[in-house]
């Protein structure tokens, strides 16, 4: 039986604790691994060796030979991008063809990117005018927060992990992760690129295990954590938050969403179907940023849905390894009974099932994967759970609308806010709406439409702060003013 290891100070290790828990393919349900729990020894062993690297030769790199690490570490996972591609499919059960255009490029991207960028972003300087005529010169000092502690979630295990370890790490940080305990494939086979690319012992450290009474609790209550950054569901976040405060850490909270798509009647149907179809389905529906509700124009309603559901029919539900695969399954037995019981609520809440509601038939080499369909619901209220409630799955309810106001207020009532994708060829319209819904990002014409530099994360209960470009490099660094007498 394959085993997957803790990767503490430059090694892998089964750690002391003993204990193992399943790693299971989500196309059958099959094992495919045992992973090692780490619990708090393993957990205090890794914040020492990210302590300890901090002072050491990492900490004593000048900048350019630190970028030029990281960009090795993105060249390697190119390099090695059938590995992390196989373990990633393996995982998380997604089509290849999808893993192969978004995650793994993103795992490299984002070293790449944060490398370059904390070359270029200048720090503050203000001249200050003095009573006696001299002046004060103020200028503002970035330095490493420290030991970050980076939690991570199961949908886009490498792009959603290595988009805090690529700045942490480009700021001069250590880092431990705790990747989710569903896809720990990834995040362990970063740790062989990190040592064949000269990242210093204890500089990545990855501890695997569950979040309450194992590896995430123990690295997020840990006093020698600086930072904690996490995604992931808003209830963990809270938690998160509530360990952060102790000893005042510094937190960035990644947190769900219920994202709403405002299609205009002015839209380009053709685009606005397409767009749809991928932020609703992509992913088996397992993206943060994925819409569930659907806001319709009602002067296209119905040719909008009839487009719709006939696109959704034609996802090709398959394994990985199957070019013609648009669909994978969910992660999880556990997650798949969640979504559906959602399917089930919908229909008790009263909803027309204008697609799927239930479980695919497999072949029976694959029936007990997480399969699920493709689902299409109208006919609900607005206070329906499967319309308030984030299901994490590929599901999204249709709604007719008549104005601009209604619709803008139908999105903003709901505690998250995430994300949103707006439909329509007006722009001014398009800008006046961006501007009123109560969300992180906005889309117009376009969904998952990811530039770097820009800022990312969610309003509401979606999160507390923002990733991204320079927002990234002050959240992973400390801002000092030193203030020179002149
Ligand atoms: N806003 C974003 O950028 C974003 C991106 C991706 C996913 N998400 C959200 O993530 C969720 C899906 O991911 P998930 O099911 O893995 O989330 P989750 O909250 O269940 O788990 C995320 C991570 O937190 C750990 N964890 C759980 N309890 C913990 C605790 N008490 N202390 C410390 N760590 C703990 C888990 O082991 C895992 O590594 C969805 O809600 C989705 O919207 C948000
Ligand atoms: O599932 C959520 C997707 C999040 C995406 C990012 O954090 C990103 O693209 O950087």
């Amino acid at each position: 039986m394959k085993e997957c290891k803790h990767f503490i100070d430059g090694s892998f290790t089964a750690g002391t604790s003993g204990l193992t828990f399943e790693n299971r393919n989500p196309i059958n349900n099959q094992v495919i691994g045992l992973v090692h729990e780490g619990k708090k020894a393993e957990i205090d062993a890794a914040v020492a060796a990210a302590k300890r690297a901090l002072t050491g030769p990492w900490g004593k790199l000048t900048l350019a030979q630190r970028t030029e690490i990281l960009h090795r570490v993105a060249d390697r996972i190119n390099e090695r991008f059938d590995e992390f591609l196989e373990a990633e499919c393996l995982d998380t059960g997604k089509p290849k063809s999808l893993a192969s255009h978004i995650d793994i490029p993103r795992g490299a991207a984002n070293f790449k990117v944060f490398a370059d960028m904390i070359k270029n972003v200048p720090t503050e300087g203000f001249r200050l005018d003095t009573p006696d005529g001299a002046g004060a010169m103020n200028v503002g000092h970035r330095t490493p927060k420290g030991v970050i502690a980076v939690i991570s979630p199961w949908n886009l295990p490498l792009l959603l992990m290595t988009w805090k370890v690529g700045p942490a790490l480009a700021c001069g940080n250590t880092v431990v992760v705790k990747p989710s305990e569903e896809t720990p494939l990834t995040t362990t086979l970063l740790g062989e690129v990190m040592n064949e690319c000269g990242v210093p012992p204890g500089v990545y450290n990855v501890v695997h295990g569950f979040g309450p009474d194992s590896a995430g609790a123990f690295l997020t209550e840990h006093p020698d954590v600086d930072a904690i950054t996490f995604t992931g569901e808003t209830r963990t976040g809270e938690i998160i938050a509530r360990a952060a405060s102790v000893g005042l850490r510094d937190i960035s909270l990644e947190c769900g969403g219920k994202n709403a798509a405002l299609i205009f009647d002015d839209c380009d149907i053709d685009k606005a179907v397409e767009g749809t179809m991928r932020s609703a389905f992509v992913n088996c529906g397992q993206v943060c940023l994925g819409t569930e509700r659907v806001y319709v124009q009602r002067g296209i309603y119905e040719d909008f849905k009839a487009r719709f559901v006939e696109a959704a029919k034609g996802l090709k539900i398959g394994p990985p390894d199957d070019a013609s695969s648009t669909m994978g399954p969910l992660i999880s037995k556990e997650h798949q009974q969640k979504v559906l019981s959602y399917y089930q609520i919908a229909k008790d809440e009263g909803a027309t099932v204008l697609l799927g509601g239930g479980s695919p038939v497999m072949s029976a080499d694959m029936a007990n994967g997480c399969w699920v369909e493709p689902t299409i619901w109208e006919g609900l209220s607005d206070d329906a759970r499967v319309v308030r409630e984030e299901i994490f799955g590929p599901c999204c309810h249709l709604r007719p609308f008549d104005t601009e106001d209604e619709v803008i207020a139908l999105a903003n009532d709901n505690p998250y806010g995430l994300a949103t994708a707006i439909w329509t060829e007006n722009t001014s319209r398009a800008v006046r709406v961006a501007e009123q819904i109560e969300v992180g990002i906005a889309w117009v014409n376009s969904w998952f439409l990811r530039d770097l530099r820009t800022a990312f994360g969610g309003a509401k209960q979606s999160g507390i702060g923002r990733e991204g470009g320079v927002h990234s490099l002050e959240f992973y660094t400390e801002l000092k003013n030193i203030c020179i007498k002149l």
